[in-house]
């Protein structure tokens, strides 16, 4: 089963606080096509974080993404809502570049994904994805150190962002072995990759699931709190959009 998506967004910022912006979903005749556009991008800025034109995908003779156009503001959150299947975890891979679009367009941080030197994906972009991409004879501090290295951050760099995020995250000992987290904790791990490089966009797919109310209010507290530089723009899906809203999210 496919859906489709309508977007309706309402994010008309004047450059305070940021806003939730909403892609509101529907169901409708077998794929995903958003309609409206965002508004254009609030003065002050910098432009869209994302903008999609026209962008299909399909997988062999299902048609998941169907002329989608998308614009996230930059310096703001996005939330993606939609019934399960609809395409939001196909549209993210595709913002980030690790699907191919099979028409349309796709510019994030000014470029389309996978461009040849363009850091998405890569430094610019911490992405967590649904379905874990950890190494389970990593431990904590390995998985984090790994990907700061890929991101080529200071070893003294890497280790502060660890303590900070360890702490946050509320996590077990860093000396931990992946194969031995619980899910939650994998998936709070996970955050905390996506987290590390304090990069300018950040794609969070399903970020709270299996973390407890008391960190996930901690968790949106956080993200309000680094797009309210007006740098750091996020994509997420959550069931927990309620729960958002009312964390100002
Ligand atoms: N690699 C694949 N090959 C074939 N079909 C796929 C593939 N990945 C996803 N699909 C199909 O594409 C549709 C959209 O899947 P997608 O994972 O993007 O949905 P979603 O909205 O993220 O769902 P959920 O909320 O359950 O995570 C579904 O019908 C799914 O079965």
């Amino acid at each position: 089963m496919a859906t489709e998506a309508a977007a309706a967004d309402d994010a008309a910022t004047t450059g305070g606080p940021p806003e939730y912006t909403e892609m509101e979903e529907q169901l409708a005749e077998g794929r995903m096509k958003a309609d409206e556009e965002a508004p254009p991008p609030s003065p002050g800025l910098g432009g869209s974080a994302i903008r999609c034109r026209e962008v299909c995908r399909s997988y062999g003779e299902l048609k998941v993404l169907n002329n989608l156009n998308l614009t996230v503001p930059q310096g703001q959150i996005y939330g993606l809502l939609g019934p399960s299947g609809c395409g939001k975890t196909t549209l993210l891979k595709c913002i980030v570049g690790t699907l191919k679009i099979s028409r349309g367009h796709i510019s994030v941080l000014g470029k389309p994904p996978a461009f040849p030197g363009h850091q998405v994906p890569g430094r610019m972009v911490g992405y967590m994805p649904q379905d874990l991409a950890l190494y389970n004879e990593f431990t904590i501090s390995d998985t984090l150190t790994f990907f700061g290295r890929i991101h080529g951050l200071s070893s003294k760099d890497t280790q502060a962002r660890m303590d900070f995020l360890v702490d946050f995250l509320d996590l077990p000992q860093k000396s931990k072995l992946v194969r031995n987290l619980s899910g939650g904790q994998k998936r709070r791990v996970s955050l905390g990759a996506a987290l590390l490089q304090n990069p300018q966009l950040l794609i969070l797919d399903e970020p709270t699931v299996g973390v407890d109310p008391v960190l996930r209010a901690k968790i949106w507290q956080h993200l309000v709190e680094i797009v309210k530089t007006g740098k750091v723009s996020v994509v997420i899906t959550t069931h927990y959009i309620e729960e958002a809203r009312q964390a100002n999210v």
